[in-house]
């Protein structure tokens, strides 16, 4: 890879299931050891990037906002050009950086990068979702390269059964690897760790091919004027 090219991670998953949260963590945990970058999307703001710079978790120069304009998987799937703008852009004023994490708005559960876009990605479920999620499948759940479900202190409120979860996650898999994430268990936080260590390892020694977890299902938008976008797109 050239001297400037990171290793390009994306965290994408339904709204508010944690990812902005997961990536404070990993900025966090391993700022002083790998050299990082952030690029948040939302749709109409850079609240992500606003809330991420004011947890004090990276230099705030390193973390910078696209606003999409748009559904928030076009940014990351259909047209990925100011999403590698911005992480080019970014890999160019701080070179070299070893991992730039780009946050996916949140979407529902179809919405997957494109491999134009990431070289790896984390799909991001949580238990207040409820624990039958999992076993709903989709692109993300099923391929992405790891599945977290997350918050899993918040269990016991709202009667999740965390090990049935994971089990169901797992079966829907084949093999790749599912993480049962809490901010609060630093075990569970080591594990991720390990894993974005891992991948960086793979992905800066070429031993690591981006994989499509695959297109979106079919679906249809609705209008800024609240008209129905007909034509269905599948991405
Ligand atoms: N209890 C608990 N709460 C968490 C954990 N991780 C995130 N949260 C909370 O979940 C809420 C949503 O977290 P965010 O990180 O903003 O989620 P997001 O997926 O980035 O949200 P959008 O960008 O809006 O899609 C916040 O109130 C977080 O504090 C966790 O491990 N445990």
């Amino acid at each position: 890879m050239p001297e400037t090219r990171s290793f390009r991670l994306g965290v994408a998953g339904p709204v508010g299931t944690g990812k902005s949260s997961l990536i404070a963590t990993i900025c966090r945990e391993l700022a002083d050891e790998l050299r990082l970058g952030v690029i948040t999307n939302d749709i109409y703001t850079d609240e992500d990037a606003r809330l991420l710079r004011s947890a004090g978790v990276l230099d705030p120069d390193r973390i910078r906002a696209v606003e999409t304009g748009a559904c928030p998987h076009t940014a990351i799937r259909d047209d990925v050009t100011p999403n590698l703008i911005a992480v080019e852009d970014l890999e160019r004023d701080f070179a070299p950086l070893d991992v730039v994490l780009v946050e996916s708005g949140g979407d529902n559960l179809t919405a997957t990068f494109s491999p134009a876009l990431v070289d790896a990605q984390i799909f991001v479920l949580d238990v207040a979702g409820g624990g039958d999620v999992a076993r709903k499948g989709g692109p993300g759940i099923a391929r992405a390269d790891l599945l977290v479900v997350n918050k899993t202190d918040l269990a016991p409120y709202v009667e999740v059964d965390v090990d049935r979860m994971v089990k169901d996650a797992e079966a829907a898999r084949d093999g790749k690897p599912v993480l049962a994430l809490s901010r609060k268990d630093p075990a569970s936080v080591a594990k991720l760790k390990e894993w974005v260590r891992h991948m960086t390892a793979q992905v800066s020694t070429g031993d690591h091919t981006p994989v499509d977890p695959g297109p979106m299902a079919p679906h249809s938008h609705v209008g800024e004027d609240g008209s129905v976008i007909t034509h269905v797109h599948t991405h």
